[in-house]
């Protein structure tokens, strides 16, 4: 069988699926992945049926990083065999000013995109490791790189320049976005499930480890919460979300922090976790007593509905508002207390819907749609890479 294998490196999880080749179509064989990694690592994969093929815990030590965890997975693919690998998507989460679609990877690509590693110290590594191994086994191999950054390409420059010298901007210096993938589905599935809201105004809010807003015009991104980095916009399981610059200015001049130090603070202790000092997962503060959790979870709130209104701007009104990726899907007590927050653009939760994991979960009467999409960035992946294999 004729199969893309899709890898998506997240910042605390590694995805990965594999798509039979259909002529023009794609059959999903298998979807799996490791996540809690670094804090609860749990290897799961289902076959295409749903009957579980793999469910495995390990010590955080096991599995400290995403290096670790793609070892894991490339032992357990290799040894189910039965698939003949055509060619490999990867998720690549920086694209910079170049790359406004997915392209086939070559050294030149891989030199491109490694510059941009310090822009995405959190992902863009360890997007790449995977296709550095790939390309060292088997040269000939087709691989595809899909990037976060492109959907948000089309952003007029008025919206994606930050207010400082004109010549920064054009040496790159912009607001990119990111999880394009993400939305790029979104706004697919919205027009199968929702075709009325699919051409309106809707604001898709990925809430995952990392997590981002982007609002959506007739399907088309015109704003994203994050900017230059995934640093910005909404706090995340280890990241700030929004800061003044000052700040940083001044751990650098009056605390003496390299930017090394500064790096990792902001990639690695803030978030979630550097406000709770109990833990990056969410699961973990729902789960807690400590008094950290809920202070945590009240502001992760609040910049939520505070972004949610910006962007509610951006678009002169809203019509649907989209909960999606790990926190969106699956906390329904966070996806309650967002909605709340969005009571003043006209939108009312039906708690019974939430609970139980509807797709619309807002009253008949409400005037914003709230749904529940799963999102799928691995199929994206797929789509564009077998659209590129077909076409070279
Ligand atoms: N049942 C749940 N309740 C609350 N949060 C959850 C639940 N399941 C997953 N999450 C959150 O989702 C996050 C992972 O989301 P995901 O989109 O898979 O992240 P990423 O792709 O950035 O690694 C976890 O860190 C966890 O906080
Ligand atoms: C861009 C980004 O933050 O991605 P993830 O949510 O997968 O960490
Ligand atoms: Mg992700």
């Amino acid at each position: 069988m004729d199969v893309i294998l899709v890898v998506n490196a997240g910042s605390s999880s590694l995805k990965f699926q594999i798509f039979a080749i259909e002529g023009s179509e794609l059959s999903r064989q298998l979807r799996g992945q490791i996540d809690g990694i670094g804090t609860r690592p749990r290897l799961r994969c289902n076959s295409s049926d749903g009957s579980v093929l793999v469910d495995r815990t390990y010590a955080a030590t096991e599995v400290p990083d995403l290096q670790a965890a793609t070892a894991i997975v490339r032992v357990w693919l290799r040894d189910r065999g039965g698939f003949k690998l055509r060619a490999i998507g990867h998720r690549v989460v920086h694209g910079g000013p170049d790359y406004d679609r997915p392209v086939r990877i070559d050294r030149d690509v891989l030199a491109h995109l490694t510059a941009l590693e310090d822009l995405a110290p959190l992902h863009q590594p360890n997007n790449l490791a995977p296709i550095r191994l790939a390309m060292g086994i088997d040269p000939s191999m087709p691989q595809v790189a899909c990037f976060d950054t492109a959907f948000h390409r089309g952003h007029p420059p008025h919206t994606d320049c930050y207010a400082l010298p004109r010549a920064l901007y054009d040496g790159g210096v912009r607001r990119y976005g990111f999880h394009g993938l993400s939305y790029e589905y979104i706004a697919e599935r919205l027009r199968e499930v929702e075709p009325d809201l699919a051409g309106g105004r809707v604001i898709v809010s990925h809430l995952g480890s990392g997590a981002s807003m982007c609002a959506l015009d007739g399907g088309r991104s015109v704003e994203c919460t994050m900017g230059f980095t995934a640093l910005d916009g909404l706090p995340m399981g280890t990241r700030p979300g929004q800061l003044d610059p000052g700040v940083v200015l001044y751990l650098i001049a009056q605390k003496g922090m390299s930017a090394a130090e500064v790096s990792d603070l902001l990639y690695r202790d803030s978030g979630l976790k550097g406000l709770s000092g109990v833990s990056n997962d969410m699961r973990d503060l729902l789960a807690s007593d400590e008094p950290g959790a809920a202070f945590a979870i009240d502001h992760f709130i609040h910049r939520c509905a505070l972004h949610a209104g910006m962007l509610a701007a951006s678009l002169g009104g809203l019509d649907a508002f989209v909960f999606t990726a790990g926190v969106g899907e699956n906390a329904p007590a966070i996806r309650a207390r967002i909605a709340d927050r969005l009571g003043w653009l006209g939108a009312e939760l039906d708690r019974t819907a939430n609970e139980a994991g509807a797709v619309r979960i807002s009253t008949l009467k409400s005037r914003v749609a709230l749904l529940v999409v799963p999102t799928d960035e691995e199929v994206m992946i797929a789509r564009h890479t077998l659209a590129l294999i077909h076409a070279s």
